[in-house]
């Protein structure tokens, strides 16, 4: 199996709490599954558990648990103090074994580690530091590393050897484990290891659709110290309608990005200019759509910007369309959205087709509920090379090769204006993201928003709800 990356490993965590296998759950199974090899490879015995505060730490107090349970004899050595353990199911399982008699001995200082408990037992589980670990081991877990290492006792490692950097693959000192027992996937660095992959449980909706493991690792404004490092977006859009817009814009900045602009023909862009003192407005040449003397203006525009989202409240005057025939080949991530999803308009980044926008250019026929839609909407990707985020219900995203089916929204959201809302989304995420999971995050963000507005207003919510909400889902969900 390829390594996982930690953030991988996190979002699938968050997906599957979420999806219904829970954190607790996870480390249950890591714990009951890690003791379930190790009875198998080792007779009864004394064995030390040396545990960190963190989840590999709870993994570690789980396994404590059923070797204990199978007549093992089980030492645990904390390096720190019960109070300090993660909140949690780490918390809740220090307290379980704390209940059942097993004794912990609580090292906070190197020279309060236990030297003679290393020396003296059969078997090591080495639970201190898993794939929330970076850089090389602070004290008192570099005393144990060492005392592990001296030791006559076998070592098992869980998930990851303590003192491997699981982003990296590096391990400038760490514990000599002869068995890595990992959860789920094997990590970076493992290759020179015996490894023991165990299944730890986590739902198939974890894999096939979208939920909060999308936001785990998105880049936005908060990430950023510099002015503008949040993203800065370019919304080409307006002329007959100037709503579209003004709403996409909005909504993009509720989603996180940091500079907002919105070039509309010159009539729109006045108007677009009074919806809100937020937006930054550039009005386009004097005409009542974009046209293709336009095109200059905007080629610096998109210069000075890191992603554009162009469509929503356009027209399809045949100008126009040439126009944006001529505006999307200069865009390095572009969104095209609405009015230019038209079959002669070159389409590249990530399109967000409605239902109806989606046959026109696929020659489909899909209805908005179609379970054909994964494999049409994964093959039209790959045909034409973009991210497709497939405004059904439920949304389906698709980089031409993975498909995920979103898992937010709601039938109240069926009302003008939501699908401008999510293109400035995906757009304010783009900014900063690949476009695949730009696309994921905002389907599954924009139909949260829209979730909580439901709540609030129910069949009575607008496009302007969503937006309101959006800034709470996103604060709810947005994985440190
Ligand atoms: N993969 C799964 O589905 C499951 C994984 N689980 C286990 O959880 C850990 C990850 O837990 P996390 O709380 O994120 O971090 P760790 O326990 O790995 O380590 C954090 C712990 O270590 C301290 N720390 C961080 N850096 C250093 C350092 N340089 N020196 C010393 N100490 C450091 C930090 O303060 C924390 O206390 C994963 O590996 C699995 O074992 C789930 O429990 C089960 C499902
Ligand atoms: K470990």
């Amino acid at each position: 199996m390829k390594p996982i990356t930690v953030e991988d490993m996190r979002a699938l965590e968050a997906n599957s709490d979420y999806f219904g296998v829970s954190y607790g759950e996870l480390m249950e199974n890591a714990g009951r599954k890690a003791a379930e090899s190790i009875i198998a490879l080792f007779k009864r015995c004394n064995v030390l558990v040396v545990c960190g505060t963190g989840n590999n730490g709870g993994d570690g107090f789980v396994t404590a648990r059923f070797l204990r349970e199978a007549g093992y004899g089980v030492l645990i050595v904390l390096l720190g103090r019960v109070g300090q353990v993660k909140e949690g199911p780490a918390l809740a399982n220090i307290e379980i074994v704390r209940g059942m008699g097993i004794p912990v001995v609580e090292s906070i200082l190197p020279e309060e580690v236990p030297k003679e408990a290393f020396d003296g037992c059969d078997l090591i589980v080495d639970a201190v530091l898993g794939t929330g670990f970076q850089g090389t081991p602070r004290e008192p877990a570099r005393t144990a590393i060492r005392y592990m290492n001296q030791s006559p006792a076998p070592r098992v490692s869980l998930d990851v050897p303590s003192g491997l950097d699981a982003h990296t693959g590096e391990c400038a000192e760490c514990v000599d484990a002869d068995l890595v027992i990992t959860f789920y996937a094997p990590k970076k660095g493992l290759d020179r290891y015996k490894v023991e992959v165990v299944d730890i449980g986590i739902p198939k909706k974890a894999f096939t659709h979208i939920g909060p493991g999308s936001m785990v690792g998105l880049r936005s404004r908060g990430d950023f110290v510099e002015k503008g490092g949040g993203g800065r977006l370019l919304i080409i859009g307006g002329g007959p309608y100037t709503g579209a817009p003004a709403m996409a814009a909005m909504a993009a900045y509720r989603a996180g990005a940091e500079i907002v602009t919105v070039a509309a023909p010159k009539r729109a862009a006045d108007i677009i200019a009074s919806f809100s003192p937020d937006l930054i407005v550039r009005p386009l040449s004097d005409e009542d759509f974009l046209v293709e003397k336009d095109v200059p203006m905007l080629k610096e525009l998109i210069s000075r910007h890191h992603a554009v989202v162009i469509g929503m409240g356009l027209g399809r005057e045949p100008e126009t369309l040439a126009a944006a025939g001529r505006i999307i080949p200069l865009c390095e991530r572009a969104v095209i959205d609405a009015d230019v999803l038209q079959t002669e308009i070159p389409l590249s980044g990530i399109v967000t087709p409605n239902v109806h926008e989606f046959n026109r250019l696929s020659g489909e026929t899909l209805g908005p509920k179609d379970t054909a839609a994964a494999e049409k909407v994964r093959k039209f990707s790959a045909q034409n090379k973009v991210v497709t985020l497939w405004k059904g219900s439920p949304a389906v995203v698709s980089d031409g090769n993975e498909v995920k089916i979103n898992s937010t929204g709601n039938p109240g959201m069926a009302v003008g204006g939501t699908g401008d809302v999510l293109a400035g989304i995906t757009g304010a995420f783009y900014c900063r993201n690949d476009a695949f999971k730009a696309a994921c995050a905002a389907a599954f963000i924009s139909g949260a928003a829209g979730d909580m507005a439901f709540e609030d207003k129910g069949y009575g919510l607008v496009a302007t709800d969503v937006i309101h909400w959006l800034p709470y889902a996103v604060k709810r969900y947005r994985h440190a």
